[in-house]
């Protein structure tokens, strides 16, 4: 392994040895020092950036100015000396990582120690990047800090140098179980001062489960989610609940601290860690970065090596010299080598996160497969799909027998693909019927002219369609259908595969309201009969960022196809078998044929008619197909909601005695069609985060608009705060909409 952590996808992230975490303790980062860590097995070391000697002048100068009498007159840090700092730019410096001094309390209510604890991180972090180290971690927040004061500081800080990234070091819960809120000397000096803190500055923020998550959002917030700006996460023992679990796992989170309170012993007396700490390390393994491991208070260099702290290696006794000859070997690095295990003994990723790979939180356009003319590798993605074209062979076939049934004589079932792309569809239209014994005629229509090429070459090739297939040249709206010497009857099924993420996105609904008329009238059928789209707030600052990174206004309006990865869902429920699952809520539905006279009314208005296949537009003739819907959602927990993450469900074929069914609503694809790999699902963002309270309601409000030759979303959502006696509305974001990028019908 390499001395730097490299980003690629399945490397085991890099792992760190560090003094004690808070800091002090820390071994001084000499060359000899590094190289007996990298012979550990280290990557990296982590290392103080001051003395011990500044940190007593510091001291010694906050004592000089306490109790503060002329608060406008605040100090002023004279530049680091030699004996400041053992740091000097170096080679070696960028496998450091900088400990920022955690004697130090930023947001401090003291003022004067506030504005020491501002100089010093300033000083640090400016000096630590003159010298090559980039990388620092400061500690969070102390209990009586001002959180907003704190992340103030951070914010200057992090414009000290172009390639500073700041970690802030935070336990995973608002257990303190180390020195987290109250290490600092400087602010012990408080005690001694006159100024006494604020009765009402108590320490509730943690004793809440969510408080350090939410000095964290505070932090990120203020610092405008700046990207140079992650967490160190430091974690207990005991994991707190899972929906806290879930909630750190959607935030930037680069570093990882297991300290020996982490680990327990397993019966050989080995350090290893509990089930739910392997099962969270999983998790964060799939990640295509994964956070660095550091391991804090644990295999210390100086009892694995003799080694001093300046890191010269001291010579054994005779006597330890003879006692160590009958030791059986030492283990030097126990917790390094079980880390290391773990990250090579991860469990195989399931079929579409390895489809997914490469795209975890990649934001994608969607497709317009009936504007643009999709390339053949794209179309060889969807054709690798395991379930869905199963699922449409068994629809195909349970709707042959059912229409048999109802069919005059003995003529074969007219079945037509529209939108047949490369002709997978039309394969299994041909297998159903040899399965179920039912005489067919195969048509494919299809608009794209080179996919129109390769169907009549595989309609010529004997052992695959071997001519039995009418393969037509058209947009689907403008087929005339067989003619009267082609067929005596009508279109009896439609199959087609026209929906996106989002269900009805890829104008489905319009591309089939313009064939229908030539579905047979009594009995026709399309497959899919309907679809539904369905959505559910979500957290997820990598997405915000991503966003927040591109350039434009308009990619606020626009919904995203994405595979979701780092992201909490904000309202959830538990399911029948006790999982906690995503509230996901239908927003509208689709079904074909259309039923009663919807479309005969629309297209009445627009002085269109039906023989003429597509209709005339822009007088309400797509009318039917828009949409509105007001949801409402709970939320117990507090976050940030940054979009909604949307998803279809549709029935292919419901029949007789048959139900075939595809989803990729979370809530519901376990049961209908796990393991279908042919969408991701679909992000509508927002401009600016709600801050969701705990107990609270989200209320989103949707539209699916036409003008008849266009087709586009709004949304838009309130949030309101549950109040004795009903509820008090605490933000609405913007109302967004996609129709400067709207799908052209
Ligand atoms: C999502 S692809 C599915 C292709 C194929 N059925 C499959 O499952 O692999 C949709 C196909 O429908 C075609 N299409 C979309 N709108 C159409 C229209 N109005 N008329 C004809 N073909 C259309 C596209 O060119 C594309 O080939």
């Amino acid at each position: 392994m390499s001395a730097h952590g490299s980003f690629q996808p399945d490397e085991p992230a890099a792992l760190f040895y560090i003094g004690q975490h808070d800091g002090r303790a820390n071994v001084q980062a000499s060359p000899d020092v590094l190289s007996l860590a990298y012979g550990l097995g280290y990557d990296f070391l982590t290392t103080p950036i001051t003395t011990s000697a500044f940190h007593s002048r510091v001291v010694a100068q906050a004592k000089d100015l306490l109790p503060p009498t002329d608060t406008t007159c605040l100090p002023t840090l004279n530049p680091l000396t030699p004996q400041d700092s053992n740091l000097a730019p170096n080679e070696g410096n960028s496998a450091l990582v900088g400990f920022v001094s955690a004697w130090i309390d930023l947001g401090s209510p003291n003022p004067v120690i506030a504005k020491l604890s501002q100089r010093v991180l300033n000083a640090e972090v400016a000096y630590a990047a003159f010298c090559g180290i980039n990388t620092l971690i400061v500690h969070g927040p102390s209990a009586q800090a001002n959180v907003v004061q704190y992340a103030r500081d951070i914010r200057e800080a992090l414009a000290l140098g172009p390639f500073v990234q700041l970690h802030i070091l935070l336990p995973m819960t608002g257990e303190l179980e180390h020195d987290y809120a109250d290490s600092s000397p400087l602010a012990e000096l408080v005690a001694e001062s006159e100024v006494d803190l604020d009765d009402d500055d108590d320490l509730s923020r943690h004793t809440d489960l969510y408080g350090v998550w939410k000095d964290w959002n505070t932090i990120r917030t203020i610092c405008s989610y700046s990207q140079k700006l992650s967490l160190a996460l430091e974690l207990p023992r005991q994991l707190p609940a899972p929906s806290l679990q879930r909630r750190w796992f959607s935030e930037p989170i680069r570093l990882l601290i297991y300290s020996r309170t982490s680990f327990l012993r397993n019966a050989k007396g080995y350090p290893v860690l509990s089930k739910q700490h392997q099962q969270l390390l999983s998790r964060f393994a799939t990640l295509p970065s994964p956070p660095w491991l550091l391991l804090s208070d644990v295999d210390p260099l100086e009892d694995a090596t003799s080694t001093t702290t300046t890191g010269q290696p001291t010579e054994p006794t005779p006597a330890e010299a003879a006692s160590r000859s009958n030791e059986k070997p030492k283990d030097n690095a126990p917790h390094l080598r079980y880390l290391r295990h773990l990250q090579h003994t991860q469990p195989s990723r399931t079929a579409i996160e390895r489809f997914g790979q490469g795209y975890e939180d990649f934001l994608q356009s969607p497709l317009q497969p009936l504007t643009d003319n999709l390339e053949s590798i794209t179309y060889e993605g969807f054709e690798k799909d395991p379930v869905k074209y199963e699922w449409y062979g068994r629809a195909i076939a349970a709707a042959l027998k059912d229409l048999r049934k109802q069919i005059q004589g003995d003529r074969p079932v007219i079945v037509a693909v529209v939108g047949a792309g490369r002709g997978p569809l039309v394969t299994r239209a041909l297998q159903a019927s040899i399965q179920t014994g039912i005489k067919i005629q195969c048509w494919a229509v299809e608009k794209n002219p080179n996919a129109f090429l390769l169907l009549q070459r595989r309609n010529a090739i004997d052992d695959l369609w071997n001519n039995q297939v009418r393969v037509v040249k058209s947009d689907m709206r403008h087929w005339r259908g067989p003619t009267a010497a082609e067929s005596t009857a009508p279109v009896d099924i439609f199959v087609s595969e026209l929906l996106g993420s989002f269900g009805d996105n890829e104008l489905s609904p319009e591309c089939l309201d313009g064939v229908q008329h030539l579905l047979h009238p009594a009995h026709g059928v399309s497959i899919p009969q309907s679809y539904t789209a369905h959505i559910t707030p979500l957290s997820s600052p990598r997405l915000y960022n991503d966003l927040l990174s591109r350039s434009g206004i308009e990619k606020w309006e626009l919904p995203y196809v994405v595979m979701l990865h780092r992201y909490d869902y904000l309202c959830t429920q538990t399911n029948s078998e006790a999982e906690v699952v995503p509230d996901v809520k239908q927003t509208w539905a689709f079904s074909h044929p259309v039923p009663g006279d919807a479309l005969e009314q629309s297209r009445g208005r627009a002085g269109g008619g039906l023989d003429t296949g597509g209709w005339a537009g822009g007088d309400g003739g797509n009318e039917h197909n828009a949409r509105a819907c007001k949801v409402s959602f709970t939320s117990r927990e507090p976050g940030v909601c940054h979009g909604l993450a949307g998803y279809f469900e549709t029935v292919l074929y419901a029949g007789n005695d048959s139900k075939i069914e595809l989803s990729i609503n979370p809530v519901t694809m376990p049961q209908k069609s796990r393991d279908m790999i042919s969408w991701f699902p679909i992000f509508f963002p927002f401009k600016t985060p709600l801050y969701i309270p705990e107990e609270s309601e989200i209320e989103v409000s949707m539209w699916r608009q036409t003008d008849d030759r266009s087709v586009w979303y709004e949304w838009i959502a309130e949030v309101y705060k549950k109040v004795r006696g009903g509820k008090r509305m605490i933000a609405v974001s913007e109302l967004h909409s996609s129709r400067k990028n709207a799908c052209l019908t």
